[in-house]
This record gives C-alpha cells, sequence and structure tokens, in this order.
C-alpha cells in the first residue's frame, strides 16, 4: 500500500475561476478484471469495514485507527467535491464475486486516488486494498490503469508516490509500474502517532510503458538510412476568427499521451503533406479543407529517442464544418500569448515561439 491514500476530508480550494486545463468529469476506467469509479455514499459501510483494519491502516499516513464510521461518510462526500474541482481523485476499486448480474456481484475491494500539486506540475498517487483481496494483484493492475490515465487527463508532468521503508511489497509494485525511486523522507503517520520514514518515488509520463504497436505502420520512414529514421508528420495550425489557435490532447494509449498538439498526422506512402493532413483533418476534427487553405508557415525537426520528426507546420483559417473531437480527444482554442501554459511535445517548441509572434 502506499502511504498517501487521505481518507480524512481535506478542505476544498476557494472558488476561483475555471481552469480551462482542468479534465472532463471522471468516466469509470476498467481493467481486465477491476473498475474504478467515483466513491458513491452507498460504499461508506464496506469501505469502513475495509479500512478500519490495522493491517491496512497502518501502511496509510492520513488515515486514523480507529476509523470512525461516520468519517467514511464525510471522506465520500469530500472526494465528490475534491474532484469536481480538479484537485483530487480519490476512487473506488470494485471487482465482481459470487453469482448474480453485474451490479449484484459488485464489490468494493480498496481505494486509488491521485492529489494534484497544479504549482508542481505533480500528482501523489496513493491506494489500499482490503486484506482480503491482497495477493490477487489488484494494487498493480488498478495502479498501472490510473497512472495512464493520470498522465492522458491531467495536466502534470510528474507523478510521486511513497511507501514506508518496511513495506517492500508497495515499493515494488510501483517499480513495476514505471516508478523510480526518488530517495527517503519521512512523513506522518497519524494511527502510528508521529513520524516514519519513507521511501519516495517519482515517474514521468516518459517511464510509461510503450503502448502495443500498431498493426500495420503506414509507411513513415523516408530512409533507411544509418542512424535514426525520419517520420514524416503533417500538422496544422487553425485559426479562427478571434486569432485563436486549436490544440489537441494526444489521447490515452498513444505515445505522448496527455500532451497537447496541432492536429495532423503521418504521411502515408504516396501522400503529399498537404493530401496527409487534409485527411487527417477530415479524421480528427470532421472538417474539410482545400489545399489552398494550407499555407506552410515552419517546420519542426526533432531527434525524439527513437527517431528523428520532420514535420512541417501549416496554418489555416478557412475550412468547412464544426470542428469536432472525432476521436474523443480533448480540444482547446487557445489565444497565441497563451500557448505556453499548454504542456505539448518538445518538438513544438520552438513552433509555439514562432507563432506567438507571427499571430
Ligand atoms: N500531429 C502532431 N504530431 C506531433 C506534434 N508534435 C510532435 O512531436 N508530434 C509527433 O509526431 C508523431 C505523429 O504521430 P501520430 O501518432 O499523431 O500520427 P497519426 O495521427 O498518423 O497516428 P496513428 O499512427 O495512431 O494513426 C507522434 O510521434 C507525435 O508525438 C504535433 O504538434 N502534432
Amino acid at each position: 500500500m502506499a502511504t498517501t491514500s487521505p481518507l480524512a476530508p481535506t478542505a476544498s480550494p476557494p472558488g476561483d475561476e475555471p481552469d480551462p486545463l482542468a479534465p472532463p468529469p471522471f468516466t469509470p476506467l476498467r481493467t481486465e478484471r477491476l473498475t474504478i469509479r467515483p466513491l458513491r455514499p452507498e460504499d461508506a459501510a464496506d469501505l469502513h469495514r475495509l479500512v478500519n483494519d490495522w493491517e491496512v491502516a497502518k501502511t496509510l499516513a492520513r488515515v486514523p485507527f480507529p476509523y470512525p464510521r461516520d468519517l467514511a461518510d464525510e471522506w465520500i462526500a469530500s472526494t465528490r467535491a475534491q474532484m469536481a474541482a480538479g484537485q483530487a481523485w480519490h476512487l473506488a476499486i470494485t471487482g465482481l464475486e459470487g453469482a448474480g448480474t453485474a451490479e449484484e456481484r459488485e464489490v468494493l475491494v480498496g481505494c486509488i486516488g491521485l492529489t494534484r500539486d497544479a504549482a508542481k506540475r505533480e500528482a501523489e498517487l496513493g491506494y489500499w486494498v482490503g486484506r482480503r483481496f491482497w495477493g490477487h494483484g489488484v494494487g498493480p493492475e488498478a495502479a498501472a490503469r490510473i497512472v495512464s490515465w493520470a498522465f492522458a487527463h491531467i495536466d502534470v508532468d510528474r507523478l510521486v508516490a511513497s511507501a514506508l521503508v518496511d513495506n517492500e511489497r508497495s515499493q515494488k509494485l510501483l517499480g513495476r509500474i514505471g516508478f523510480r525511486d526518488a530517495g527517503e523522507g519521512v512523513r506522518d503517520f497519524v494511527a502510528r502517532g508521529g513520524p516514519m520514514p519513507v521511501k519516495l518515488f517519482a515517474m514521468t509520463r516518459a517511464d510509461l510503458p510503450a503502448p502495443p504497436a500498431a498493426p500495420a505502420a503506414p509507411a513513415p520512414a523516408l530512409e533507411d538510412a544509418p542512424g535514426k529514421k525520419i517520420l514524416l508528420v503533417a500538422a496544422c495550425a487553425l485559426i479562427d476568427g478571434d486569432g485563436r489557435v486549436l490544440l489537441a490532447r494526444r489521447p490515452e494509449g498513444k505515445p505522448l499521451a496527455g500532451l497537447w498538439e496541432f492536429p495532423g498526422g503521418k504521411v502515408h506512402a504516396g501522400e503529399t503533406p498537404e493530401a496527409a493532413l487534409i485527411r487527417e483533418l477530415k479524421e480528427e476534427l470532421a472538417i474539410d479543407v482545400a489545399e489552398s487553405c494550407l499555407a506552410p508557415f515552419a517546420f519542426a525537426s526533432h531527434g525524439y529517442e527513437k527517431f528523428h520528426l520532420l514535420m512541417p507546420l501549416y496554418l489555416c483559417r478557412r475550412w468547412s464544418g464544426p470542428v469536432t473531437a472525432v476521436e474523443g480527444q480533448a480540444l482547446a482554442w487557445v489565444r497565441p500569448q497563451k500557448l505556453s501554459d499548454y504542456a505539448m511535445p518538445p518538438a513544438d517548441k520552438p513552433l509555439v515561439a514562432l507563432l506567438r509572434d507571427f499571430l
């Protein structure tokens, strides 16, 4: 168990302006055997039964022991407020047990949470699993899923976690899902009545396991010369009547998921960059663009670990049809001065500076 799955309610942030980078409402996540979903008031009795167990509580920094029953109700209510504020996501891990309909068979197995530190662009992972469900791989299955979700949907560059120095099981779990050692520290443990030594862990987007390779790669390599292959990608800055630029968020499961980018994609064999862009804009945004409306603007040339990206960037001010997120990707119309608030792939940095000066 990682130490910080705070089960005592924390204050909500002051009601400031809506955050343009705030994530959309949480949609339940599924893994092979588990569901991760918002906690509901009716989970309180089960939550209390599972967490009011010394073997569980002793590994968690903010959980008192014994755990008062009404704290479970308060905690669940506070998780909903924190999630609505985009501040923390403390969620139920459930699985199916016994016979009957899926609804009847759904049981609470544990909890998993992320608490965001917006200033540091990071979030802290915490989780626990009820003792009855130990030894079934619930922790790694749920934690790997939430970590992949976090990088794609929360505006963070880093996730952190900690585990008691003697909690080797939790340390191993964190290592298995991509966390690296980040030293040692000390944390207050409510149930232990004081500070305890912990191991610290951290991971970035680059530590996520690589997504499975696409079945049929288009033909992205320009040449097979020694060294890295050159990947040709055509991208477009769509500019609306107010001079705002469209950014799209790379969806979960793709490399660099969660970063914001210019719509576009790989140039297929036999395609011109313009034809590729017209196809991609139709596929991704359901808009029709004429080649004459694509104005070459600049290009990115950037060495990634596995390939070298060559990416012409076009400007486009005219298209037909409403811009639609066909692939469910988040979209944002962004003023040029605000572009740098959005985390983008490293190749895009010089393009952003050029666009800001030009627009
Ligand atoms: N579209 C786009 N791709 C970018 C940008 N910046 C950047 O580094 N890239 C990189 O260019 C590559 C584009 O690949 P992609 O996966 O989006 O291409 P695609 O739409 O053809 O996807 P697919 O292979 O899943 O069909 C990725 O490695 C991506 O990280 C950008 O601003 N826009």
